[in-house]
């Protein structure tokens, strides 16, 4: 494993009931990098994401800070992973503050009323990270689908774990939120976590991602940083689209453009 790597996947395969969802995906992902997980539906991103967290059961090999994930603890594996799942939902009408300190359950924090002051200060933090300070005492049942969406990505961010994995993070929020929560993950990748995020906006992943992963049927079929990943050729190929192409601001823009 080479130095600074934090998540390394060999050999991966996962069948789901008869059918091979993902195949043979071998990875290695530094820390400090804001990784894009692209393809289109149906590809394998959420299998891919669930099976490096040890959410499902793989074939291969996945080792985290040099540590085989199989010889993990769960309450070890939700340390060590932060999870977001696609859609997150919270049926209990709980205060905002408390589902944020959900986040520190692994750290052994079981009663949101009573934190220690190091799990209170992780929580104001993700808190003020996502932007939701002002939603603390809301309940969550009562908040529109975006301001949960934030609420949800607080919890994550408090587990303040080495890796953090967000599944579409993104998918409703205003135009200004997405940019916000991207801008919000890049500089939770800045301080050091590795941080891989499943997104259809193939600009937002373009723009922000230092790496770009795209999955096809089950595989890994491109990686790299946006512009190789992202090639014309890929696009093609995999999503079908071409797309417009340009310069803003020294960024990458990746708009999808017409059907291949
Ligand atoms: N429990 C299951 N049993 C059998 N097949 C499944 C199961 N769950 C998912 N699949 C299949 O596995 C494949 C990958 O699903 P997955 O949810 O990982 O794709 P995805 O790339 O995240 O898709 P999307 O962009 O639509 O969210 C799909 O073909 C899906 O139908």
């Amino acid at each position: 494993m080479s130095e600074d790597a934090v998540l390394v996947a060999s050999s991966l395969s996962v069948h789901l009931g008869k059918r091979l969802v993902l195949s043979d995906i071998s990875l290695t992902l530094p820390g400090r990098r804001l990784v894009a997980l692209v393809g289109p539906n149906g590809a394998g991103k959420t299998t891919l994401l669930r099976a490096l967290a040890g959410l499902l059961p793989s074939e291969g090999r996945i080792e985290i800070r040099g540590d085989a994930l199989s010889s993990l603890s769960l309450q070890e594996r939700a340390r060590r992973f932060a999870y977001l799942p696609q859609g997150h939902q919270v049926h209990w009408p709980l205060p905002a503050r408390d589902v944020v300190a959900l986040g520190r359950y692994p750290h052994g924090a079981y009663d949101p009323g009573r934190l220690t002051g190091h799990d209170a200060d992780a929580v104001a933090r993700a808190m003020q990270m996502a932007d939701v300070l002002n939603l603390s005492d809301r309940r969550v049942t009562e908040l529109s689908g975006g301001e949960r969406s934030r609420v949800a990505l607080a919890r994550v961010l408090a587990v303040e774990a080495p890796v953090l994995l967000a599944d579409e993070p993104t998918a409703s929020l205003d135009p200004r939120y997405q940019i916000e929560v991207l801008i919000k993950l890049r500089a939770t990748a800045d301080n050091g976590t590795l941080v891989i995020v499943v997104t259809h906006d193939l600009g937002l992943a373009a723009r922000f991602a230092d790496t770009v992963l795209v999955m096809s049927e089950g595989r890994l079929v491109s990686q790299g940083p946006p512009a190789s990943a992202l090639s014309e050729a890929i696009m093609a190929e995999v999503f079908r689209i071409r797309t417009y192409r340009a310069d803003h601001e020294h960024e990458i823009v990746l708009v999808p453009w017409a059907e291949a």
